[in-house]
């Protein structure tokens, strides 16, 4: 299987939001879509997905348009997208319904994810004891003997706290079982507790071979997982490819440097640039490692005493800022 994305634009009246965007997955992993604010991720996914008209390009699937027809895909969108008034298990076997998952198989399923995802009481608040336990068994059925407590409505969207109605909605683009899987912000308004939970569960889809993509703006989250990257600023591909081949291309110019004193006149006299320091604690760019020894040879000639002294190719999260810094606002 592959996805292939082609030349994707938009326009809003004069303001192009999306500039002739391509990338592609021609095997499962995990693509991630960078940005500032406004750069036009979301768009891109939606046109990808067909929610929005494209003004050029075209996404295949297997050397087919990308739709429901030719790919089960499993979206996340970055806004709510759950009905608030209606009931969550109703509305979780109409979206698996719109799949093409039977209700009977929808149930186990949503039995299965309720319990991954820790959202029984709300998908089955009849069946939680009073101390927060459930009477559900491990795949779901009910407990020989449990104490009942009195049957209570099945819980509405909008009862539901920001983060347990992104855990739903992360059921609605799972329940298909899908090959493609586009995660807009998936993290975003989780807990830590709930980030960790979502990232077993995204290691167990790439673990199944799956094709990921993801947009977010927590660059550490990303790097855990994503093999390629496009970064877009004010609706351009600036920065695109492998990240480790990108990684390798930066070279080991990054310093992490941990001390006990003043080291100041050292680093300038070594030529290496301050990039922040707190505590004796500096984040130095270097020209390379014949820089870095330099400086790593002055300090101890000088019997300064090192914590820390880590070369290393820039994180994802410095690439981004070096790549779109400085001008990280929403595009006008
Ligand atoms: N319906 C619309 N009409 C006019 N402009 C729009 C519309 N939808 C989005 N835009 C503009 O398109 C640009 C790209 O928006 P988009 O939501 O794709 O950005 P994004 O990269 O996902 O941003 P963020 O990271 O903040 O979510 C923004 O400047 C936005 O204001």
């Amino acid at each position: 299987m592959s996805l292939i994305v082609s030349d994707l634009s938009k326009k809003y009246g004069e303001k192009t939001v999306v500039n002739h965007i391509s990338f592609s997955m021609p095997k499962p992993g995990v693509y991630a879509l960078l940005g500032t604010n406004g750069a036009g991720k979301t768009t891109t996914i939606r046109m990808m997905l067909g929610m929005l008209s494209k003004d050029t390009g075209s996404v295949q699937w297997n050397g087919r348009p990308l739709d429901t027809a030719t790919c089960n895909v499993g979206y996340l969108a970055e806004e709510r997208g759950l009905y608030p008034k209606y009931g969550l298990m109703d509305q979780l076997i109409y979206f698996a319904g719109l799949r093409g998952v039977s209700k009977h198989e929808a149930k186990t399923r949503i039995k299965y994810w309720a319990h991954r995802l820790q959202v029984e009481e709300y998908l089955y608040p009849d069946q939680v004891q009073e101390d927060g336990s459930t009477q559900l068994g491990a795949r779901g059925g009910l407990l020989s003997g449990a104490k009942r407590k009195k049957a209570q409505k099945p819980k509405l969207a909008d009862q539901l706290s920001k983060g347990n109605q992104q855990k739903i909605q992360f059921m609605t683009a799972l329940i298909s079982n899908p090959d493609l899987i586009i995660l807009d912000e998936p993290m975003s308004g989780l807990d830590p507790v709930n980030t960790d939970l979502f990232k077993d569960i995204i290691r167990e889809e790439i673990a199944k071979g799956k094709y990921l993509i993801m947009s977010s703006h927590q660059m550490a989250t990303v790097e855990e997982f994503c093999t390629d990257i496009t970064i877009l600023d004010r609706a351009n591909a600036v920065l695109q490819g492998n990240l480790n081949e990108i990684k390798k291309g930066y070279g080991r110019v990054n310093l992490s440097l941990k001390v006990e004193q003043d080291i100041a006149p050292y680093i300038q006299a070594a030529g290496a640039t301050v990039l922040s320091e707190k505590e004796y604690e500096y984040q130095l760019k270097v020209t390379g490692e014949e820089q870095a020894n330099r400086l790593l040879g002055s300090l101890i000639e000088n019997k300064i005493t090192i914590i820390t002294f880590d070369l290393r190719e820039p994180s994802l999260h410095e690439i981004f800022v070096e790549t779109v810094g400085g001008e990280r606002h929403e595009t006008e």
